[in-house]
């Protein structure tokens, strides 16, 4: 097992805007008809995020990098341990693939949705639409049901619903890689605008060259444990030299 103790670029404490300590996260899976288990998705993460920087979430498939970030955004309380928010206040929003959008309603509807759960007015709402229209470019689709979009549909709204509401923390799960060519390398320069006007962000992805590129720090998230965290090129070397690949998660 490799230390979670690797050479840490640590910014200055004042600056911690949120802290994750010792977070444990269960599902509730059947086992047969009538027994339900416990699936601990998270077991032990604890980090801590500074204002400005873009934290990198790194670990193979189903080892709890989106339950993580649902912790985070607040739209599910971890079973064990606790978020410890240091800035009162702070907005949230979490992008990833279907996430938070009401099928039913159209697409415009959904960003003013968005924009009031981050506790956004609904003026300045109306006031950025045209924005978030032109960015999304889903033509008439915009008025449409969500539930008519395809999923790279489903990431154009997410993506500048969230970009233009303007949060102060942005999640971004796995979703600098979807949509069209077009749409991706759109996103991915929006994100990269953002990310050097010092937004904070934390970023999960499986792309090594985005994560090299664009994280200050990076999380190695394994089984549901934080396995280690701090400067990039560290853990990334330690995660890519065979602990964090080809194997399932261990359950
Ligand atoms: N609603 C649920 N009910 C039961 N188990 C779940 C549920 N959601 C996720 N899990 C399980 O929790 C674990 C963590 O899932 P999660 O989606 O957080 O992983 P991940 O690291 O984001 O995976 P990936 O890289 O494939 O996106 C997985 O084993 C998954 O099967």
């Amino acid at each position: 097992m490799v230390s979670n103790t690797l050479k840490r670029q640590t910014p200055a404490t004042e600056d911690k805007i949120l802290s994750l300590e010792n977070i444990g996260l269960y599902y509730s899976r059947r086992q047969g008809i009538l027994k339900r288990s416990r699936f601990w998705a998270l077991k032990d993460v604890s980090f801590d995020l500074y204002t400005g920087e873009t934290l990198g979430v790194i670990g193979r498939n189903g080892v709890g990098k989106s339950t993580l970030l649902r912790v985070l955004a607040g739209i599910v309380a971890p079973d064990t341990g606790r978020v410890v928010v240091h800035r009162p206040g702070l907005r949230i929003s979490l992008i990833s693939i279907g996430a938070g959008f009401v099928g039913h309603l159209s697409g415009r509807e959904n960003a003013i949705l968005s924009g009031m759960m981050l506790g956004a007015k609904k003026e300045e709402i109306l006031s950025r639409m045209d924005q978030i229209m032109a960015f999304a470019d889903l033509g008439s689709f915009f008025d449409e049901p969500v539930n008519t979009y395809s999923t790279g549909m489903r990431a154009r709204l997410g993506f500048s619903a969230a970009y233009y509401l303007d949060p102060d923390v942005i999640l971004l799960d796995e979703v600098l890689g979807v949509g069209d060519e077009a749409f991706r390398i759109k996103s991915t320069d929006a994100m990269k605008e953002r990310i050097k006007s010092e937004k904070t962000v934390v970023l999960v992805s499986h792309t090594v060259p985005l994560i090299r590129e664009l994280c200050d720090r990076l999380v190695w998230i394994e089984g549901g444990k934080t396995m280690a965290h701090g400067d990039v090129a560290d853990v990334l070397d330690a995660y890519l030299s065979g602990a964090g690949q080809g194997r399932p998660p261990s359950k």
